[in-house]
């Protein structure tokens, strides 16, 4: 496995130069946008890695996954899907175009930012800190990693910049579809997306999906299997934001991205993926980290589908 994983890696090398680093969150352009790595965790506790599997980045847009399962496990499903909906959306992670037009006026899916910034406003705790500090303890469990935590710059570089995030957060709060203080919501938000991890980090947060909400070497319950199909439905039809139907034609597998540059990828009952390129394509999903997961998917007969 370490062999093929390096062998996938080399290949598709080449085509990172054909990506660019998200810049639109300063920190992030710091990127090296040549690096490329992958982690396999499979159900029997076996690690396999290739590449920059080691480099630290932030998770972002993955980070959508395990906040929208907190927020059911604190609220049930049917009130987290009065504020947001189930559909994906053919529009860009940070449009704001269709928040108006729709009727009842509600973010089309948790995994984009309007969505996954309602999300955040229902996770329960006396104030932004302890719902941040409830969040992050979820991913230190999941992951087994005691010492994650937030990346400073990325967070103090993406609440500088916000600007769009804020206000889509306050449109919201005018619709009704946001309560209380935005700034202290968009902060949960902002620090969700600056968690740092690595690429085995990553793998192990789609195994305990792929393993229905457990975490396979402890065994330990942390949801429902229910919520956790719930996680991986979304996953196949928004987790790639705009380029889910063709990822899924492709690759097949249920799969979430970040700007940072990773993808969490689940394959039910049998591995979890983590994979790291931060150079992006236009549609905001690692250029390298697709291929990768494309190639992997093929050699071992991965799609659910
Ligand atoms: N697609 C992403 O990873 C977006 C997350 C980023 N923090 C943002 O809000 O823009």
């Amino acid at each position: 496995m370490n062999e093929l994983l390096n062998r996938i890696i080399e290949n598709n090398r080449e085509i990172t130069s054909k990506g660019k680093v998200a810049t639109y969150i300063p920190a992030l352009g710091k990127a090296n946008p040549r690096h490329l790595g992958i982690c396999v965790a499979d159900m029997e506790g076996n690690v396999y890695t290739a590449g920059e599997y080691n480099v630290k980045f932030t998770l972002q847009s993955i980070s959508k996954t395990i906040s929208l399962m907190l927020a059911i496990m604190d609220n049930g499903e049917e009130e987290v899907f009065k504020k947001v909906g189930m559909e994906p959306t053919g529009d860009a992670f940070n449009s704001i175009v269709k928040l108006e037009t729709i009727n009842p006026s509600k973010p089309l899916n948790p995994m984009i930012n309007a969505g996954a910034i309602a999300v955040a406003s229902l996770i329960k705790g006396k104030d932004g800190e302890e719902k941040f500090q409830r969040l992050l303890n979820l991913f230190k469990k999941i992951t087994g990693n005691d010492d994650l935590k937030v990346n400073e710059e990325v967070y103090l570089s993406e609440k500088r910049t916000g600007d769009r995030n804020r206000a889509m957060a306050y449109f919201m709060r005018d619709v009704g579809i946001l309560e209380g203080d935005v700034e202290e919501i968009l902060d949960v938000y902002f620090k969700q997306c600056s968690i740092e991890v690595d690429c085995i980090d990553v793998a192990k947060i789609g195994l305990f999906l792929a393993n229905k909400g457990r975490v396979p070497y402890t065994s330990e319950k942390i949801v429902s299997e229910h919520i956790a199909r719930i996680v991986k439905t979304f996953m196949v039809t928004c987790g790639m934001y705009n380029a889910s139907g063709e990822f899924a034609i492709k690759v097949g597998i249920p799969a979430k991205s970040g700007v940072g540059g990773g993808i969490m990828a689940a394959v039910p009952h049998k591995m979890g993926i983590g994979v790291y390129g931060p150079a992006l394509d236009e549609k905001g999903n690692s250029i390298g980290g697709y291929e990768v997961l494309k190639e992997l998917s093929r050699e071992l007969n991965l799609s659910i589908f």
